[in-house]
This record gives structure tokens, C-alpha cells and sequence, in this order.
């Protein structure tokens, strides 16, 4: 943290190389990248990002082949749910969705319908950004839900007369081989990991038409900015592999109080900007997701080259430490 604090490279990358871990934090939670972008050492900032993205890549690879088959949101799925308010909450009392994120529903919304084509989203929770959707002209609008429950309170609501709607109850890894393709998605599923949502990225060459765009809650590791940036770039790097390319708009955020997170157990936001994603799929596209997986040892290894734009948007936030 010393050598990136003072923007010494040579000294980091001999730190590196010696096993020191990009993501260790000191006593007050801040990382070396922190340390770097608040002292303005752009160089060193963008070094740390290219190793962190190169070392979490291959341990993504890795972790993916030791857990194939799995459910990690198995007990959620089949545990009851309840609708308080403003919030929707599992059986522990954590929060499935909140509706401080309403703002950034109808965002999602907005980029995933703007051809008005065909529409699918992922994780249907309170129903938010699909009121959205339904604002916007779509020639379709498909919603996958995996919970029984939150299917049930989406029957009740209607949604599954609704006109040019089509409600489907399943894990998207069980009902997606029967979808699409689609001109607009938006992925926002519960209890899942970044390994399970690269498993979605993948389906994209075949579920998204060319020129179509894709979306996701940017939740990536966000309760550490350098972390959030890390995760980003990594999601940016594979899906530029799929053939998407992304770009982030910065939205300030207003969840920070203390009462937001009232009766919720688990405060899954913590950073004062968001992130919305826009991929779009270009038109020459990898032929499909299994060449790309065949990729993925390549991409771990491959050096990084250019600034991502969320380290340009890092650095115009104030330094978390300095
Ligand atoms: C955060 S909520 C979605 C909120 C939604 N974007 C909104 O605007 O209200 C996540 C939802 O994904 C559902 N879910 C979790 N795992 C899933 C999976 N594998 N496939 C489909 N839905 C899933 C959860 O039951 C939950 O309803």
C-alpha cells in the first residue's frame, strides 16, 4: 500500500510477483488501488486493475470447473419469501430487492427497450423494472422467475395475462435453451455468484440478435470501489470476448442512510455511484459460447491494454483514502 501510495511501479510489481495479494486491506478496509487512485498515481492504479483482472480470470476458470452441477441459491429457492413494503425478503431477513433501486430499473429498462424489439428479463423480484418495460413499446416481453413464490405473487398481479407477456417459472439455466433470441435482456437474478451470471454471458451469442443489448444489475463486489472496478473491467473483458461491447454510466446513488437498510439484514450496497451497464452485441460475433469458454485460458493470460472507463469515472470520485 506504501508503494502505491507513493506511485512507486517497480516496487509494486516486485510486490506482486512476490505474492503480495492485489485485494489485501488494512486495518480500515482500503486496498492498494485505493491508495494509488488517491494520491493521482494513474499508472499504478491501472497495473494493479491489469493484475487483479489477470489473477481473477484464471481463478474464475478454476473455480468454475471445481463447482459445475451446482445450486448455489438451492435453499433460498425453496425457502418462503415475503413482500414488506417497500422490500422484498427471504427467509433470513435479507433483501431480495429494495425499492431504492427504482431508479435504476427504469435506466435498465430505458437501454434494453430502446429498438422495441423482443425483451427478456432475468429475475422478475418486485416486478420493477418490468412495470418499465411495459412502459416502453416491445414487440415482446418475456420474464423468467425460478422462485415459486415470487411466480405466485407475479400471477397475482396479472402478469401472466398481460398481453405480449410471456411468464416463464424455472431457473434460467433449466428453461433458457427453449428462449429467444432477443433484441434487449436485463439479468437480475438472487443468491447467484459472478461465475453463475459468466455462465449466462456465455448463452449471449445465441440468445441476443446483432445490435441487440444486454444489461445487468451491476452489484459486482460493492462494498469496495477498487473491487467494483475490478469486477466491472473483468465483465467488460469477457464480454468483449463474446462479442459485446460495454460501456458504464456513472448514476450518483442515494442508498447510503441508515434507514434504507432498516430491518434488512444484509445491506448489499454501499458505494455512492452506480454503474449501468449498456453491451451491445456487434455484428460480427463469436459463433458461440463453447468456442469462447475454449478462449478463456488465453483471456486470463492476455495483457491488458487501455484504461477502462470506469477508471476514468474513478478518478473524477473522491479518494477513499489517502
Ligand atoms: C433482485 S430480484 C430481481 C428484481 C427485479 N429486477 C425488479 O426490478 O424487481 C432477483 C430475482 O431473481 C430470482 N432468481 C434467483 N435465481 C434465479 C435463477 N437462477 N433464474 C431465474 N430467476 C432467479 C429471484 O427469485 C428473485 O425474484
Amino acid at each position: 500500500m506504501l508503494a502505491a501510495d507513493a506511485g512507486c511501479a517497480e516496487a509494486v510489481q516486485a510486490l506482486l510477483e512476490a505474492g503480495a495479494p492485489w485485494h489485501a486491506q488494512d486495518a480500515e478496509g482500503h486496498t492498494a488501488g485505493e491508495y494509488a487512485s488517491g494520491s493521482g498515481r494513474r499508472a499504478v492504479v491501472q497495473q494493479l486493475l491489469d493484475w487483479a483482472v489477470r489473477a481473477e480470470l484464471l481463478l474464475g476458470t478454476i473455480s468454475r470447473r471445481e463447482r459445475k452441477g451446482s445450486i448455489p441459491n438451492r435453499d433460498y429457492l425453496s425457502s418462503c419469501i415475503k413482500y414488506e413494503g417497500d422490500v422484498l425478503l427471504d427467509a433470513e431477513q435479507e433483501g431480495v430487492m429494495m425499492q431504492w433501486e427504482e431508479p435504476l430499473m427504469k435506466r435498465h429498462a430505458e437501454i434494453i427497450c430502446a429498438s422495441g424489439g423482443d425483451v427478456l428479463n432475468v429475475g422478475f423480484g418486485m416486478g420493477i423494472i418490468d412495470g418499465f418495460i411495459g412502459q416502453h413499446k416491445t414487440h415482446s416481453h418475456t420474464i423468467i422467475e425460478a422462485h415459486a413464490d415470487v411466480y405466485a405473487h407475479a400471477c397475482k398481479l396479472g402478469w401472466d395475462q398481460r398481453p405480449g407477456v410471456r411468464l416463464v417459472l424455472g431457473r434460467w439455466q433449466d428453461v433458457i435453451a427453449e428462449l429467444g433470441p432477443f433484441d434487449g435482456i436485463f439479468f437480475d437474478t438472487y443468491g447467484e455468484y459472478y461465475e453463475d451470471m459468466h455462465d449466462f454471458h456465455e448463452k449471449l451469442p445465441k440468445l441476443l440478435r446483432p445490435g441487440g443489448v444486454y444489461s445487468f444489475f451491476n452489484g459486482l463486489a460493492p462494498d469496495n470501489f477498487f473491487f467494483h472496478l475490478v469486477y466491472g473491467e473483468i465483465a467488460r473483458r469477457e464480454l468483449s470476448r463474446l462479442g459485446l461491447e460495454t460501456s458504464y454510466e456513472p448514476v450518483p446513488m442515494d442508498a447510503l442512510a441508515k434507514e434504507v437498510w432498516e430491518g434488512v439484514q444484509n445491506r448489499y450496497w454501499h458505494l455512492p455511484v452506480y454503474f449501468v451497464p449498456t453491451c451491445v452485441m456487434q455484428e460480427q460475433q463469436v459463433a458461440d459460447g463453447g468456442a469462447a469458454a475454449a478462449d478463456e485460458a488465453a483471456v486470463a493470460g492476455e495483457a491488458a491494454a487501455g484504461d477502462s472507463q470506469q477508471l476514468e469515472q474513478q478518478e473524477q470520485q473522491p479518494a477513499a483514502s489517502s
